[in-house]
């Protein structure tokens, strides 16, 4: 029989994904280098008035490189944890999940160029 839905527990679920994003940009070096460029793209796209479209790829490869951050970072918490001594498949593990990271960021730097370049070039 399905229980009814918990909200305290979803509201507690919420508490605490809010803290480990505190937590990713207060401790991370990475996240924040991250949330920085976040934020000046987020003032670029308000300086060249984007459209709804451009806005909506924007912050989905907004969330795709911060999600993907989130997650490097736990995994090498967790890697840390269970291995502190260097392990060669530790190192294949952090490198691939570091590689997820850079592959969205890699996409996001094609977006904004796509998205900003040709606005850039009207000023000349
Ligand atoms: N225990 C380990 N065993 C094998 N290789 C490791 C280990 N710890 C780190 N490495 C190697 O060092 C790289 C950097 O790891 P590290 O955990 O320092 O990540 P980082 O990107 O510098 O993040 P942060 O500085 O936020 O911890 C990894 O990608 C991996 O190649």
């Amino acid at each position: 029989m399905n229980r009814p839905i918990d909200i305290l527990k979803a509201l507690r679920s919420f508490r605490y994904a809010g803290v480990g994003i505190y937590n990713l940009f207060r401790y991370e070096n990475n996240a924040r280098i991250h949330f920085m460029a976040c934020i000046l793209v987020v003032i670029a796209g308000i300086f060249f008035q984007i459209s709804s479209i451009e806005w909506a790829l924007i912050v989905i490869q907004i969330a795709l490189v911060l999600a993907a951050e989130a997650i490097n970072t736990s995994i090498e918490k967790l890697a840390d944890l269970v291995s502190p001594e260097y392990h060669p498949v530790i190192k294949i593990v952090k490198d691939t999940a570091a590689a997820a990271v850079l592959l969205l960021a890699i996409s996001a730097v094609i977006i904004g160029v796509i998205i900003f370049i040709p606005k850039v070039l009207l000023y000349f």
